[in-house]
């Protein structure tokens, strides 16, 4: 399998929380690929956290750097990619992550909610509405995030290495697609 990936990068979308880098980093040790966090590269540019980005440039700069970050990291390959939740909602963004392999990880609510209890990091979800919010963000995104080339369902507690397993074991079904359009 990893052979016939031939080097494409794999980008993994989904919700804050749902396991993007925790995921990503073990899927690149097992792909032999090197690992990228999207919103890192942005904090590194930046010099500041993504909070205080949205705090003092506002989102749609954030959403600017998050854009240009995609549009360089394509370039190159062998690369797993954990990318920021919201990726998916401008259009331009679909053109850089179909350089690669798209992988959903795809978490119901009610997990998300236990996983972003404490977490007062991400801007877009704070105050105590934060539950509401977190479901009309993933209203607004579902069918974004359902224009990936692989959904991994992630309905129950499992460790990352199973969700890495299942990951590698569900890639050869798609393979040939994503071939067809590189
Ligand atoms: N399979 C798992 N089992 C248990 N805890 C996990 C699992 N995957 C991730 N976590 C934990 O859930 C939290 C969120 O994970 P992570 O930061 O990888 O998500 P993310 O999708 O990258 O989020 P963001 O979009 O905010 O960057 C972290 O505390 C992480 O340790
Ligand atoms: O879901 C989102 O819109 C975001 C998710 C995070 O990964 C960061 O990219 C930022 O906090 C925005
Ligand atoms: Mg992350």
């Amino acid at each position: 399998m990893i052979n016939s990936l031939q080097g494409i990068n794999i980008y993994l979308i989904g919700m804050m929380g749902t396991g993007k880098t925790t995921v990503g980093k073990l899927l690149a040790q097992y792909l032999g690929y090197s690992f990228l966090d999207i919103d890192e590269v942005i904090i590194k540019i930046a010099g500041k956290s993504i909070k205080k980005i949205f705090m003092e440039e506002g989102e749609s700069t954030f959403r600017q750097l998050e854009s240009k970050t995609l549009s360089e990291v394509c370039a190159y390959t062998k690369l797993t990619i954990a990318t920021g939740g919201g990726v998916v909602m401008k259009s331009i963004n679909w053109s850089y992550l179909h350089h690669g392999l798209i992988i959903w990880l795809d978490m119901p609510l009610e997990l998300l909610y236990k996983r972003l209890l404490n977490d007062n990091s991400r801007p877009l979800l704070q105050g105590p509405d934060y539950q509401e919010k977190l479901q009309s963000l993933l209203k607004q995104r579902e069918s974004l995030y359902n224009r990936a080339d692989l959904r991994i369902k992630l309905h129950q507690e499992e460790t990352p290495e199973i969700i890495v397993s299942r990951i590698v074991d569900t890639i050869p079904s798609v393979l040939k697609n994503v071939k067809e359009k590189t």
